[in-house]
């Protein structure tokens, strides 16, 4: 990998909580044979995630019956010859795949099909994430990090965090930096702009159709977007007919689209999420991720909501200069209603662990 002063990524972010020194990673990746689990690993092996000087030891989690194709990919990452990858073992035990984890890459559950919310994933999905967040809460290193990719994310990443109790909440997350990316990438195709200039977009709430992409604040080429936008005949309407819905069903589109859900964009944006998460965001910008609301923006506390981040030192903030706007405010409360009502549906299968039964 080239290290170019333009791209920040490719050396560590100072203070990082990472030791400067080259000692291996632990990752976990669960659903390690399905197809977004297949599009990460080589990409972690190769050090997209965490860095070109760090060494990375797999450990792969799949169900019994997809054990063999897990070894399958655990053969074909050897084949790679990848000089960071230092091991790699298969587990279909959830205690044994998180001991020592340090970065948890949760992916493995069912996606959805044509015509489906994601919530209707959590009947099949949400005992996933017990059995995981009680064997993150055994075995995993101080310095855990988790991001959940498993539908539906936020909610999922409430139940497993609840059954951590002895993990700091704020290292359970969820993956909502795709729909960062698909707002960047809409807002660069309405504007002819490369995707390069446009920063400090950012995405509320669940990971979900209620999601709120916001570009308030949003400069493309260092000016407002709005302004820009407005220069290309793109004003309120647009945001609110065109922009929004596009971004917030995007996934039902490309299942509509492909015949499946997004697969290599999901594993590119949760390589990203943990990526500067560890490693910090750029200067000037930040980014979306789903954590643990602390009451911030009018989020309920405990909820696992999205909002825009900046990361430094190993850590993330949510950002408090972002305000919102009243219809990104009006928004953002049905999103938080949503995430209250998936909170209290888990609850009452009783899902929620030690942490969440009484919040
Ligand atoms: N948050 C996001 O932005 C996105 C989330 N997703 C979600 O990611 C999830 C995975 O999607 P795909 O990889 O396309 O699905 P897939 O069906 O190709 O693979 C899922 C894999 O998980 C495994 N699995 C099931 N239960 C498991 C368990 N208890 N432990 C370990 N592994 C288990 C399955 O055997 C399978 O190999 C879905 O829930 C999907 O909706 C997909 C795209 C974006
Ligand atoms: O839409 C889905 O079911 C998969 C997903 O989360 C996405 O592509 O954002």
């Amino acid at each position: 990998m080239t290290t170019t002063p333009q791209d920040p990524h490719q050396t560590p972010a100072s203070g990082s909580a990472l030791p400067a020194a080259t000692d291996p990673v632990t990752v976990t990746v669960t659903g390690a044979a399905g197809n977004i689990g297949y599009a990460t690993l080589f990409r972690v092996a190769a050090g997209e995630m965490l860095g070109a000087d760090r060494p990375v030891r797999l450990r792969l989690l799949e169900i019994p019956s997809s054990l063999e194709a897990a070894e399958g990919t655990a053969l074909e990452l050897q084949d790679g010859a990848f000089p960071l990858l230092e091991s790699v073992d298969v587990f279909d035990d959830p205690v044994r795949a998180f001991d020592g984890v340090q970065a948890g890459l949760l992916i493995g559950s069912r996606p959805r099909g044509p015509g489906m919310e994601r919530s209707e994933l959590l009947e099949a999905n949400g005992a996933i994430f017990s059995a995981q967040g009680a064997a993150i809460n055994a075995g995993a290193a101080e310095d855990v990090r988790v991001v959940v990719v498993g539908n539906p994310a936020n909610t999922n990443a409430l139940i497993a965090a609840s059954h951590a109790p002895d993990v700091p909440l704020e290292r359970f997350t969820a993956l909502t930096r795709l729909d960062h990316h698909r707002a960047v990438a809409q807002l660069a195709l309405a504007t002819g702009s490369p995707v390069g200039s446009v920063r400090r977009v950012s995405i509320w709430g669940n990971h979900s159709a209620s999601q709120v992409p916001d570009v308030d604040h949003a400069e493309i080429g260092g000016r407002p977007a709005l302004e820009v936008l407005a220069e290309h005949g793109r004003g309120r309407a647009w945001i609110d007919e065109e922009f929004i819905p596009r971004v917030a069903r995007r996934g039902a589109e490309i299942i509509e689209v492909r015949g499946g859900s997004s697969v290599a964009s999901a594993a590119h944006a949760a390589i990203c999420h943990m990526r500067d998460w560890v490693r910090g965001t750029p200067e000037g910008d930040w980014t979306s991720m789903a954590v643990p609301s602390d009451g911030s923006h009018g989020v309920q506390e405990g909820l696992i909501s999205s909002f825009p981040v900046t990361c430094a030192a190993g850590r993330y903030d949510i950002n408090h200069e972002v305000k919102l706007g009243d219809d990104v405010e009006n928004r953002l409360r049905a999103s938080v209603r949503e995430l209250a009502e998936e909170r209290e549906a888990v609850r009452s299968r009783g899902l929620l662990g030690p942490r969440g039964r009484s919040s």
